[in-house]
């Protein structure tokens, strides 16, 4: 018997869908950082094993539409809701569990729930076997499961619960596919990790990455991309004092793409002002939101 669904990965900024993912598709492919809202897309990552197929989206962290942006990211998060098999809600156990319980309540979920209480690397035994028991009271799950996405911990119990609950199905995706996203798109999101991890407060989510070029020469692959800003001060920063940290960027940025490609890279950096970009749908439909 072939078991194969669609699983769709909840939770609050931070709570550690993409690191979840990452771990179970054992590929980088969701970019990782300690500030909020890096994940802007819905990401599938596909799990295939002899007996079943699990396909996966990481849904962008649930938050306010502030800006159209936003919105485009919160109907991401509504459209995952109405094609999924199984959900997962996630939740970081540092993080108050009424609030979570609260909005997840709020999302009024017509498929099976499993509820993922994250980071219990976190906990010492008693204070996560008081939390478990709390979290079974709320009674809308099927099932809840600590687990440490960091460390690996409580995955292969996760999986074996989300299989119990799939449906009969041939799989969807040949074996060897791990995700439906472009290496284009990873790319972008790579140099948008690094831009994250080296640069503090607002600039992050002023910034936009668009590869402009991906060409396979013989002995390399060439990249050319731009980074997209929304005011002129911002471009100085990404630039840095004569071009520094814009080269670091690149450096960070190249050898991580090397590793992923599994090819020697030529990466090209551009930044470029584009007033509010974020509030324009022209300009959120060019970047792919
Ligand atoms: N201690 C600990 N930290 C974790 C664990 N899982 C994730 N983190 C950390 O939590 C932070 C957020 O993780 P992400 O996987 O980016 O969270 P996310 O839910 O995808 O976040 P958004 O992209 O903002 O929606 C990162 O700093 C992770 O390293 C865990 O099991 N234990």
């Amino acid at each position: 018997m072939h078991k194969a669904g669609f699983v769709n990965i909840f939770g609050k900024p931070n709570a550690g869908k993409s690191t979840l993912l990452n771990a179970i598709i054992g590929e980088k492919l969701a970019i990782i950082s300690p500030k909020v809202q890096t994940t802007r897309h819905r990401i599938t990552g596909v799990l295939t094993q002899p007996d079943y197929q699990i396909v996966f989206s990481d849904t962008p962290g649930i938050i306010d539409p502030k800006y159209k942006l936003h919105e485009k990211m919160m109907g991401a998060v509504k459209s995952a809701l109405e094609d999924a098999d199984v959900a997962l809600l996630i939740l970081d156990v540092k993080d108050s569990l009424a609030e979570n319980l609260e909005l997840f309540d709020s999302l009024k979920l017509k498929v099976p729930v499993i509820l993922v209480l994250n980071k219990i690397d976190k906990l010492s035994k008693e204070e996560q076997a008081e939390l478990e028991a709390k979290a079974k009271e709320w009674g809308k799950a099927t099932a809840v499961v600590p687990i440490s996405a960091m460390q690996g911990k409580g995955v292969k119990d996760l999986l074996a619960t989300i299989v119990k609950l799939l449906p009969e199905a041939n799989p969807f995706y040949p074996e060897d596919t791990l995700t439906d996203r472009s290496t284009r798109f990873f790319v972008a999101e790579i140099i948008r990790e690094k831009i994250f991890q080296l640069f503090k407060e607002e600039i992050p989510y002023h910034t936009t990455v668009i590869v402009n070029q991906f060409q396979e020469k013989d002995t390399l692959t060439k990249i050319s991309a731009e980074i997209i800003v929304t005011r002129e001060t911002q471009k100085a920063i990404i630039l840095g004092e004569k071009g520094k940290s814009i080269r670091e960027i690149g450096t960070l940025a190249r050898q991580d793409i090397e590793k992923f490609i599994e090819r020697k890279v030529f990466l090209e950096l551009f930044v470029k002002v584009r007033g509010k970009w974020r509030d324009n749908d022209t300009f959120l439909k060019e970047y792919g939101y």
